[in-house]
């Protein structure tokens, strides 16, 4: 059907800008705004849910939450430090809040007066993040959340010419930001919208396909997620043509598709996933704290997503100081270090055509050189793993990364086994996988049904 604001294209998108997003697979998120002081508590309780929906679910009045900002000190706010997090975890792109749904911003914006330049230190947080990641060589992209229970212009529903009217003018407001965004930091290579999910969103496409069309125009290159997106009718993510909006999907959040579902590596999409079970924002009480993900967990969602062609953007909530929590820290380290060794088969890697999915962990596959790589994420109880190749491939060597050459055994055409041995204190093996055409290959065989 004839859509004036659907997907501005069939395929995915190719240039270098997009590519090098795509290749870099493991990002940083990072939730940090005024929530991060509270914590999670209010008034001597501890409220279990995620910590910036604080504002929301303990009924805080707005003046007391804006109260907030003259704590807003940055006492141990160290860029610098923040960004040597993002290299331990082995990440290369950095995704930072720049106004969450509470409507502060981390910049000193000249569109409202709740920002960083009305805090007692003043300082662009924003533009001192830019400034350290991409020292490092770290893509910086800006979340910005749409939704705003602060403005008195937002609306969830519009329901009459009053709410129209408010609803215009917020969407203005919200579009100066962005372009005020744009302008002060150029360097920035991609946008994470979020709370488009309302009523009064929705009914508005046009408005969020102009703010692609304006971003694009104003930096070149700059990625998109699908989730700022909703097109003449009101559908998000993919238009009411089932063609993808924006330039990644981006609906995953707190989940993961199916890990058989090749359908998903039909397109470019990103995961978002929290360290503790269900909080963004830094919660100091024991119902977030005792939930922080182990690293190999944080590992098996790396590999997951790139077995699919998937990014995957793991968040840190810095505490109310501007330091980092030092259980995610130590996370990210772990992390990083095997992705030191085993990042061979993660960065620039994707969906391995024709490898089905082996339940023991993942097969990537090198989106350059189109080497295979079988990631063991989960050991079988026999110790030993059942490799089924492509019909027609055999296998000539197995190399363990980080190590050397790897035993196996042939069962049958195609049909390899591995003896694992016991558990790996350095995490999740992975193999490079050498194979080499079989000289009398069987019959194709039939691909499994999906029953
Ligand atoms: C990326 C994540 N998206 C935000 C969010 N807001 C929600 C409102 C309703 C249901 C789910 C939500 N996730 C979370 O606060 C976080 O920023």
């Amino acid at each position: 059907m004839e859509l004036k604001y659907g997907a501005s294209r069939e395929k995915p998108r190719e240039d270098a800008a997009m590519q090098r997003f795509r290749g870099h697979r493991v990002g940083q998120f990072i939730h940090w705004g005024l929530y991060a002081l509270p914590a999670g508590r209010w008034e001597g309780k501890d409220v279990e849910f995620a910590a910036e929906f604080l504002p929301r679910v303990a009924k805080v009045p707005q003046q007391r939450w804006e109260a907030l900002a003259n704590d807003f000190t940055l006492a141990d706010f160290d860029a610098e430090r923040w960004a040597d997090t993002a290299v331990a975890l082995g990440a290369r792109y950095m995704t930072i809040t720049t106004k969450h749904h509470d409507g502060f911003c981390l910049w000193p914006s000249a569109h409202t007066d709740f920002h960083m330049g009305n805090t007692p230190s003043g300082r662009d947080v924003l533009g001192e993040l830019v400034a350290a990641y991409e020292a490092r060589g770290i893509d910086v992209n800006f979340y910005y959340s749409v939704l705003d229970w602060r403005h008195p212009d937002w609306r969830f529903t519009l329901e009459n010419d009053a709410d129209n009217l408010a609803f215009a003018r917020y969407l203005d407001f919200a579009m100066k930001q962005l372009e005020e965004l744009a302008e002060r930091y150029p360097s920035v290579k991609g946008f994470w919208f979020d709370g488009t999910w309302d009523e009064s969103v929705k009914a508005n496409g046009w408005w969020t396909w102009e703010v692609e069309r304006m971003l694009k125009e104003r930096l070149p290159g700059v990625v998109v997620n699908s989730r700022l997106r909703a097109d003449d009718l009101g559908a998000r993510h993919v238009d009411s043509n089932g063609l993808l909006m924006g330039d990644y999907e981006s609906g995953y959040e707190r989940r993961l598709p199916e890990p058989w579902d090749r359908s998903v590596a039909a397109r470019d999409w990103e995961a978002c996933m929290t360290i503790p079970q269900a909080s963004w924002g830094y919660h100091q009480g024991p119902w977030a704290q005792s939930t922080l993900k182990h690293p190999w967990d944080v590992v098996d969602m790396i590999a997951h997503c790139t077995s699919l062609g998937g990014n995957f953007l793991l968040n840190f909530g810095p505490r109310g100081d501007g330091s980092m929590a030092p259980a995610e820290v130590e996370i990210a380290r772990t992390v990083g270090e095997w992705l030191a060794v085993n990042g061979e088969a993660i960065y620039g890697c994707g969906y391995a055509e024709g490898w089905d999915y082996p339940g023991w962990g993942y097969f990537t596959r090198d989106s350059s050189t189109g080497k295979v790589f079988a990631v063991v994420t989960r050991a079988p109880a026999s110790g030993r793993i059942r490799l089924e190749l492509p019909t027609g491939l055999e296998l000539v060597g197995l190399r363990l990364l980080g190590s050397g050459e790897y035993p196996f055994k042939g069962l049958a055409d195609s049909v390899f086994e591995v003896e694992l041995g016991g558990a790996s204190n350095a995490g999740p093996r992975v193999f490079a996988v050498e194979t080499s055409a079989l000289a009398h290959p069987a019959s194709e065989k039939e691909p499994n049904p999906d029953v």
